[in-house]
Order: structure tokens, then C-alpha cells, then sequence
């Protein structure tokens, strides 16, 4: 499903280059749950990062679906991203003045649904991580598990086919960790959703179908 061929990313400043991603070639199946490890500065957000194509590796291609995304103009790349990719990060990236209904929501303002619509289908996806209690409340009234599983809701209710998590149980006690890995762990199963996660946790990249390690922007495992 997905297809990253010699992928190299080197970041240029006026006086330093960083190789940060080193000639990965990488297959990754649809419905596979993979996680990503490594040591800090490794080029895990970055792999992440050129997966999503929300950044251009300098060398190398990806696949996705069979398309070679290096086509794409940059209207293509933005519809494929807002209807095959779902994204989870760390810090949860909500938006602080919107109630949680609205954040969900704001996946489908790019598409043509309708108001009715875009509710409803918010609305669903909060049910599904639990959250159908909290429609109303503004991110900063939950708790950071809470947070992300709004976050979640967000990256769902588009039903993308590939959810990309970077560090998503990063901010939360092991308790919380388990119950954001529980939910992605049944999207997978249940939805057949393809997930690729950034873990910093041995344990929750355990409970995870395959593990990638990388070290200085190569794959080691
Ligand atoms: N925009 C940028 N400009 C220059 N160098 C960058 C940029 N982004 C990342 N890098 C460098 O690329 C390398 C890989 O960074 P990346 O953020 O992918 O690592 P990481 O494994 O995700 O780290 P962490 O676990 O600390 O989040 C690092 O050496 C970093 O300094």
C-alpha cells in the first residue's frame, strides 16, 4: 500500500546539512500496524513527516495506493492527504476556541458535505473513542487522554485509510497510554485502518504488528 523507495531527506541552512533521513526503502501493507523507534534525532518525525507528504524527501519516492505521489500538484497532494491520511501528534493540536464537535469537524470543511452531515459524522467519531459526553466542552476543559482522543476523533472522522501518529501516547500516563493504544489498536483491527506511529515506548511498540528502528536516519531493524 505504501512504498518509500531509497528515501533520503537532507535539511540545508546556510552553513550546516543534515542527513536526516540516510537511503530508507521501506513496504508497508495495508491494515499493518507499524510502529517506529530510536533514539532522539534519528529522523522519526521526519520519516513520519515525508510518509504523510506533509514534507518533500531530496531524494527517493513514495508509493501510496500505487501512486507516485512526486506527480501530484500541490492541489492533488493536499485532496489526497485530507481524504486518504488521518493525522495524531503528541501535543494533540486542537484549537483551544473551538468546542469539541467543531475541532472534529474541521477534516470535512474541505470536502462537500453538508452542516447536517459533518455533524453527524463528528458526532459518530466521538462516539467511538468514548467522548459523546463531551461534545460541548473546549479542549483546555479536558484531560490530556481526553485531548487525544478528540485528536483521534479528528483524525478519523474522515475515514482515511492510513492514520499517522507521531509520540501519540508521548503526553500521558501509562493508564492514559494504554487506553489511546486500545483505540487505535481496535481501529485497526476493526476498520482495517493502516497505522504508522512514532513511539518512544518499548511497550506500546510491543503491542504493535511490526517494529522499525532507525539510528542516524537509517534503519537498523
Ligand atoms: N527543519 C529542519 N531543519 C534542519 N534540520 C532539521 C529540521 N528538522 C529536523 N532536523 C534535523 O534532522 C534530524 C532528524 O530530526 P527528527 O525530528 O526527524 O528526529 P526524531 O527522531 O523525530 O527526534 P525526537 O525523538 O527528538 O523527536 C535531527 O538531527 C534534526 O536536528
Amino acid at each position: 500500500m505504501i512504498r518509500l523507495q531509497n528515501i533520503e531527506k537532507v535539511y540545508r541552512t546556510d552553513t550546516v546539512e543534515t542527513l536526516a533521513i540516510d537511503n530508507i526503502t521501506l513496504d508497508i501493507a495495508k491494515g499493518e500496524f507499524l510502529s517506529i523507534m530510536g533514539p532522539s534525532g534519528c529522523g522519526k518525525s521526519t520519516l513520519l513527516n515525508i510518509i504523510g507528504l506533509l514534507d518533500e524527501p531530496s531524494k527517493g519516492s513514495i508509493r501510496i495506493d500505487d501512486q507516485d505521489t512526486s506527480r501530484f500538484s500541490d492541489q492533488q497532494m493536499a485532496k489526497f492527504r485530507n481524504q486518504k491520511l488521518g493525522f495524531i501528534f503528541q501535543s494533540y493540536h486542537l484549537i483551544n476556541d473551538l468546542q469539541v464537535l467543531d475541532n472534529v469537524e474541521l477534516p470535512l470543511l474541505y470536502r462537500t458535505s453538508s452542516a447536517k452531515e459533518r455533524r453527524q459524522l463528528a458526532t459518530e467519531a466521538l462516539e467511538k473513542v468514548g467522548l459523546s459526553n463531551r461534545l460541548k466542552h473546549f479542549p483546555n476543559q479536558l484531560s490530556g487522554g481526553q485531548r487525544q482522543r478528540v485528536a483521534i476523533a479528528r483524525a478519523i472522522v474522515g475515514r482515511p485509510q492510513i492514520i499517522l501518529a507521531d509520540e501519540p501516547t508521548g503526553n500521558l500516563d501509562s493508564a492514559m497510554g494504554n487506553e489511546i493504544m486500545d483505540i487505535l489498536i481496535n481501529l485497526n483491527k476493526n476498520d482495517g485502518t493502516t497505522i504508522i506511529m512514532v513511539t518512544h515506548d518499548e511497550n506500546m511498540a510491543h503491542k504493535t504488528h511490526r517494529l522499525v528502528r532507525l539510528f542516524d536516519g537509517s534503519q537498523v531493524q
